[in-house]
């Protein structure tokens, strides 16, 4: 479980990025944090995360948490399996090599992501997308229940979009707390049962199909959008459409 109460951030000692953020990720759920750029989103899950320590409020985390940064061009000289095996540090110990069990959770990871073929690649061979995907992969072979993943579509094709979100959902089956930042409405749509916007008028929190609305995503983003539901499978869902406009 994952708690934030009146957390505020702000780089400087004046300027705040955001004030009074409050929400709880149970296990099992996820929340989707949405907002224009440089609104906070990657401050506020960093926060979450225990990457950056809030100016004020508080963050409670019943256990560890994984972190998934975006990914940009490292430039770590690792192979793909060493960087997911990094996740396993805490189970592996320090001045201890990882042993099977950890190659073992380490492989499993990258099965799950759909990236073992990846494995002896060096990292910063990779593309954007693949690096995003072994990233994925290190935070779920860490084996924490609560999972902190910063805009984890960003460079993905949409084959691997949906593979993330699916195996997100997977994760949350079993009982994993999941936060997330996202520019994709449609996902946190798909995905999240509540929902953190990060507006200039202040953060608004609430369950993610009333919050993602046609009204508050068009104030939020500042274009035309429209919600609509589509058939997928036995569920009905809903996603966004953006009003181009224009010529
Ligand atoms: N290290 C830093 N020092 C000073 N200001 C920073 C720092 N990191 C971010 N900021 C500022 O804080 C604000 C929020 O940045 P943040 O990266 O959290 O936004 P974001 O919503 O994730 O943006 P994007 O959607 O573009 O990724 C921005 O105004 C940004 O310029």
């Amino acid at each position: 479980m994952l708690e934030l109460n009146g957390v505020g951030f702000g780089y400087g000692r004046t300027d705040w990025v955001f004030r009074d953020v409050s929400f709880q990720v149970l296990p099992g759920t996820a929340t989707a944090v949405l907002g224009p750029n440089g609104s906070g989103k990657t401050t506020l899950v960093r926060c979450a995360a225990g990457l950056l320590n809030p100016v004020e409020g508080s963050v409670t985390r019943a256990a560890r948490a994984g972190y998934v940064p975006q990914a940009h061009g490292s430039t770590f000289a690792y192979r793909a399996l060493d960087m997911v095996l990094m996740g396993r540090a805490r189970q592996i110990g320090l001045f201890r090599s990882p042993g099977a069990a950890d190659q073992a959770a380490s492989l499993e990871a990258m099965d799950r992501v759909g990236i073992v073929g990846l494995r002896s690649r060096f990292f910063t061979t990779l593309s954007g997308g693949e690096q995003q995907l072994v990233l994925i992969a290190r935070a779920i072979a860490a084996g924490c229940p609560v999972l902190v993943l910063d805009e984890p579509a960003t460079g993905l094709d949409l084959k691997n979009q949906v593979r993330v979100l699916r195996l997100l959902r997977e994760l949350m089956t079993d009982g994993m707390a999941v936060l997330l930042s996202t520019h994709h409405p449609d996902h946190a749509l798909y995905l999240a049962d509540r929902a953190v916007l990060l507006t200039p008028g202040g953060p608004r929190t609430g369950d993610a199909l009333e919050l993602l609305s046609e009204k508050e995503l068009t104030a939020l983003y500042g274009v035309g959008v429209s919600t609509m539901a589509y058939a997928d499978g036995r569920n009905t869902r809903r996603t966004v459409v953006v009003h181009y406009g224009g010529r």
